[in-house]
């Protein structure tokens, strides 16, 4: 399965976020009172929506409260104070001697250990962090030698602090090694959505929101076609056991490829119906080089970061199916673009072909858009979508497949649901549709807070924050695991079991609103306008 985790430390040196001899504490950031830092967190919590009664809901003593020198004055304990493993704290003391070799392996070898290092695909990485949690407490200070620490938080509130002081450009980690492929190797200096930042970040953003939300509508149909396309192929694949035995996984990336084909190409891919991958063909390619680049990317993402030194073979892998995916992507981006200029000029008509590809597709609105894009950057843009769409699409629905396999009483309630609607449904009203399915969203909704495929959030934040009760200096890395938020038996109860009925409750409200935040959250959210989520969150 892809699970997303993050760690770099390069953007923030970058933005001279992070500078660790230099690190200023504020002073003032050290003497907040009680009283000024419950005003923050209220105002805080109002600037992220919710209001003064969810606000008594979660009171702040479940916060530690900070201890009392005098009656007034609580202590914010300086950023040294923050636990963590003191192995590592020793590391700080000699990191400046250790050479850009040995910092790489250490880095690598702390980042197998804790798998703090994998965008996609860590192993296992929730039970490590649990356990850094069980053992010091909420907030966790994880001591890099290189240079940037990184503190990893699990507490709804605290997790929602962060939020709040995220400012207009949020930044968080990105991936290194893309973002090294896009920087040297194909001179981008600004990358896309992911890797972007700044103003640039919010450019792009602002150029594709809409046109993305119009592309999700207009293929409804489409993607309707693909769904009954793959349950028909599941049908077909079951053995004389009704039972899938392999390769299940694969057809529902399948699947989710041919969606995200309808939406970021307006083409049907049709990879379903196709058994030979490594065919001549542009779409088999793509489909090829898209699961050849993922893979590489996580393989340079965890362990040993060697790369950054020399050419491993995983490194030169990326650079292959990472060119593969941008030229496939930037020859449909081009073809786009002439069939603009064509008709802009009236030049005279453009093939039926053409136009009937490109007309009205999301390419096509970001290059008429107001923010107007270039080519390269619009390819950019479609080759993120399509890594971490595809991705996260295939991991929410199979976990989802998986828990209502596992779960029966579930399925039958489902199943009960989807009998009763059938006949009604309109496939192209989807807010009509999720208000017919109550139990199939809390179904999701569930899922998703067992397994998000983003199991960590990483922000670094542009001011000093209190945490709990220790000072986290601006520009640190902060780590937010929010799997392990929503598998907390505090935050939910049974917290392990899937129990969609939750979320139908009247009760459900109680929960923490940041107990389970499968999308992210602020201004650097999921842009999430798939089928499957767009109504959730
Ligand atoms: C169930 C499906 C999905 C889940 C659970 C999911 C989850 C997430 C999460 C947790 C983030 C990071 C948010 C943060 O840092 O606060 C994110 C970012 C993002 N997602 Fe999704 N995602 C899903 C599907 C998609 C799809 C289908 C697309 C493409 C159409 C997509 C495009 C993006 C993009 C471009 C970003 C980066 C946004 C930015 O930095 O401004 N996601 N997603």
């Amino acid at each position: 399965m892809y699970r997303n985790q993050v760690r770099s430390f390069l953007p923030y040196r970058r933005l001279g976020l992070i500078n660790i001899q230099n690190r200023c504490y504020e002073k003032a950031d050290f003497k907040t009172s009680k009283s000024q830092e419950m005003d923050n967190t209220k105002a805080s919590m109002s600037s992220v929506g919710l209001s003064p009664k969810q606000i008594e809901m979660f009171p702040t003593a479940k916060v530690h409260v900070p201890i009392m020198l005098t009656n007034r004055e609580p202590i914010v304990l300086p950023f040294d104070e923050v636990p963590g493993p003191k192995s590592l704290k020793y590391i700080s003391n000699i990191r400046q001697y250790l050479s850009e070799i040995g910092t790489q392996i250490t880095v690598g070898v702390l980042t197998m250990m804790l798998n703090v290092g994998t965008y996609m695909n860590a192993k296992k990485p929730l039970k490590n962090l649990s356990v850094l949690f069980d053992e010091y407490g909420p907030v966790v200070r994880f001591v890099s030698p290189v240079g940037g620490d990184i503190v990893l938080i699990n507490h709804p509130e605290h997790i929602q602090k962060v939020y709040s002081m995220e400012g207009s450009f949020p930044v968080r980690s990105a991936l290194d090694s893309l973002e090294k492929y896009r920087s040297e190797h194909r001179n981008q200096i600004y990358g896309g959505l992911l890797t972007a930042y700044g103003e640039e970040w919010h450019r792009q953003r602002e150029t594709v929101v809409a046109p993305l939300h119009d592309s999700v509508n207009k293929h409804i149909s489409g993607i309707n076609e693909v769904c009954e396309n793959f349950t028909q192929k599941i049908n077909n694949l079951r053995n004389h056991q009704d039972e899938i035995t392999n390769n299940l996984y694969k057809e529902i990336y399948k699947w989710s490829f041919d969606c995200m084909g309808l939406i970021l190409f307006s083409k049907k891919f049709t990879m379903l119906n196709t058994e030979v991958v490594y065919s001549q063909c542009d779409m088999s390619w793509l489909y090829h080089s898209l699961e050849k680049a993922t893979d590489a990317i996580i393989e340079c993402e965890s362990g040993m970061q060697f790369w950054k030194l020399f050419a491993t073979p995983a490194w030169s892998s990326l650079v292959k199916y990472c060119d593969s995916l941008d030229n496939l992507i930037g020859k449909y981006v081009l073809e786009a673009e002439q069939a603009v200029s064509v008709q802009q000029k009236n030049m005279g008509p453009v093939s039926d072909e053409l136009f009937s590809v490109h007309n009205n597709s999301l390419v096509n609105a970001m290059l008429l858009g107001e923010n107007k894009m270039s080519a390269e950057d619009i390819a950019t843009i479609i080759m993120d979508m399509l890594l971490i769409g595809v991705n996260t699409i295939t991991s929410s629905m199979s976990f989802l497949l998986y828990h209502i396999a596992k779960y029966q009483r579930a399925q039958k309630l489902l199943f009960n649901e989807i009998n009763k609607v059938s006949g009604d449904i309109d496939v192209n009203n989807i807010s009509k549709i999720v208000e017919q399915t109550p139990y199939l969203q809390a179904c999701i909704k569930e899922s998703l807070r067992l397994v998000p495929p983003i199991p960590v959030l990483t922000r670094v934040l542009p001011k000093n924050i209190t945490i709990d009760r220790y000072n986290i200096p601006r520009g640190t890395l902060i780590v937010m695991s929010t799997q392990d938020a929503s598998l907390k038996e505090g935050n939910f109860d049974d917290a392990s079991v899937f129990y969609p009925e939750r979320w139908l409750k009247d009760d459900a409200k109680e929960y923490h609103a940041f107990a389970s935040i499968p999308f992210g959250f602020g201004a650097r959210k999921c842009l999430r306008q798939c089928s499957l989520c767009l109504h959730l969150g």
